[in-house]
């Protein structure tokens, strides 16, 4: 089936929030890990490609993003949209507003909005600044990120230097007085040479809104949440139908594992839920710099397969800094993504087959590691956290990618319940 919307997304996490949110609908969606390296064919209505460069360097994400594009443009799509993290995610040489860009230049885009508002997990935009929950992104837990930690809540002062057009605002004001409103904003802002448009949203409503007057746009970047509406106005317009067809899980093993490598206030949170009533293993990236992942590994085989053990670099904002003082943050991130990734691989080969992984780059790791290519997108268990389910070497399995700050505190227990439903 041709596809109507192609969408990147920069990482794994984001990859399944933005293909649930978009599955609401009961349109297809499908999700690929990575660029395919053979050519489309059958293809979904919707396809999201999930790439793993939220901290890569500008030019490796931006050629990750058009090799995307081309394969995207190859499956038929002529609308795509860019997804990066509700919380703005990136470095001072960050790359959402180069590789919103490039594709830009790729497909003929004169402008674009740029709105990661997520309502329903309190990301919300307002004169420009970004939101979560009641505090500003730079007083949120997001100021402490290990990889990107966020100091700035002005979404036009961080997407400036990333980018060589002009950067613009279309406010709330503008969004509350309805689509028409706000196609007249972007059109005075092109007139005036903006390419880059933050726009507003601190409800559904706005977002729908703002889909309603982007519908005609190349391209659209954001959160997950400003493309939920898409799919409605597709099949309004009668482009789209919603299929019928229930969503069926496929069978998999018993036998689950938690792998959790995200550092987030609710992980930290879901963690200690979790640690309370199941075996835990708590990885120490200075033991994995000198001595490998041999212990852990060891501890992991040992578990029983009806319990369902944790294996957590997941710390405090000071322990974090204490161990990237030591390692240096970059070397720090990968030895527990690596360690995490051959864990998942020994937890299966022990006959695991339900994986909950929590964090965008330990998810990455994760399922790179279990060399998953292709991800069927299950029914949410939390907003913008769906189950997915995916071979591994030829195994059928479960797995849910859940962003470091989604779910309540008791995710890890729903999730796994959760399942035993479906
Ligand atoms: N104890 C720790 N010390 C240093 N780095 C850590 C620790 N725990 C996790 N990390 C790293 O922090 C990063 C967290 O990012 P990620 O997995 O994307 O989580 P989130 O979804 O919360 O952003 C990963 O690179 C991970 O390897
Ligand atoms: O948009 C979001 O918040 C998520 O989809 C997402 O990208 C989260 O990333 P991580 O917090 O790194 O998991």
């Amino acid at each position: 089936m041709t596809t109507h919307l192609g969408a990147i997304a920069d990482d794994f996490t984001g990859a399944t929030d933005l293909a649930g949110l978009l599955a609401r609908s009961g349109v297809a969606v499908s999700l690929r890990i990575g660029v395919p390296h053979e050519s489309p064919r059958e293809t979904a209505p919707f396809e999201v490609i999930a790439l793993k460069s939220r901290t890569a360097p500008v030019g490796e994400a931006v050629s990750g993003a058009l090799e995307a594009l081309a394969w995207l443009k190859g499956a038929g799509a002529e609308r795509f949209f860019w997804k990066y993290c509700s919380t703005f995610d990136s470095t001072s040489e960050g790359n959402i507003g180069p590789v919103a860009e490039a594709i830009m230049g790729a497909v003929g885009a004169e402008q674009t909005i740029y709105c990661p508002a997520f309502p329903e997990n309190g990301r919300s935009i307002y004169m420009g600044n970004l939101f979560v929950g009641q505090q500003l992104l730079a007083e949120s837990s997001m100021k402490d990120h290990p990889l990107t930690p966020m100091r700035d809540s002005n979404l036009c002062r961080l997407l400036a230097p990333q980018v060589k057009g002009a950067v613009g605002l279309a406010d709330h004001l503008t969004v509350a007085r309805g689509a028409e409103a706000l196609r007249t904003r972007l059109a005075e802002l092109a007139g005036e040479g903006v390419a880059h448009v933050v726009v507003d949203a601190v409800a559904d409503a706005d977002l729908r809104v703002i889909a309603e007057a982007c519908r005609d746009m190349t391209l659209m970047t954001g959160g997950s949440a400003v493309a939920m509406a898409l799919p409605e106005l597709l099949i309004e317009a009668g482009v789209l139908s919603r299929s019928d067809a229930a969503f069926h899980a496929p069978e998999v093993g018993a036998g689950a594992v938690v792998l959790s490598g995200s550092a987030s206030a609710m992980t930290n949170a879901q963690v200690a839920a979790f640690k309370a009533g199941h075996p835990s293993y708590r990885l120490d990236p200075l033991v994995l710099a000198d001595e490998g992942v041999g212990a852990a590994r060891a501890w992991l085989e040992d578990q029983p397969l009806d319990a369902t053990p944790m294996i957590y670099a997941t710390a405090t904002p000071d322990e974090v800094r204490a161990v990237q003082e030591k390692l240096g943050r970059a070397r720090a991130g990968e030895l527990v993504e690596a360690a995490l990734g051959a864990l998942a691989v020994a937890a299966r080969d022990a006959g695991r087959r339900r994986f909950v992984s929590a964090g965008g780059e330990t998810s990455g790791a994760v399922t790179q590691a279990l060399g998953v290519s292709r991800l069927d997108v299950g029914p949410e268990i939390a907003p913008g956290v769906p189950w997915c389910f995916a071979k591994s070497e030829g195994v059928d399995i479960a797995i849910t990618l859940k962003s470091g700050n989604f779910g309540a505190e008791g995710f890890f227990e729903t999730a796994l319940e959760r399942l035993e439903q479906l």
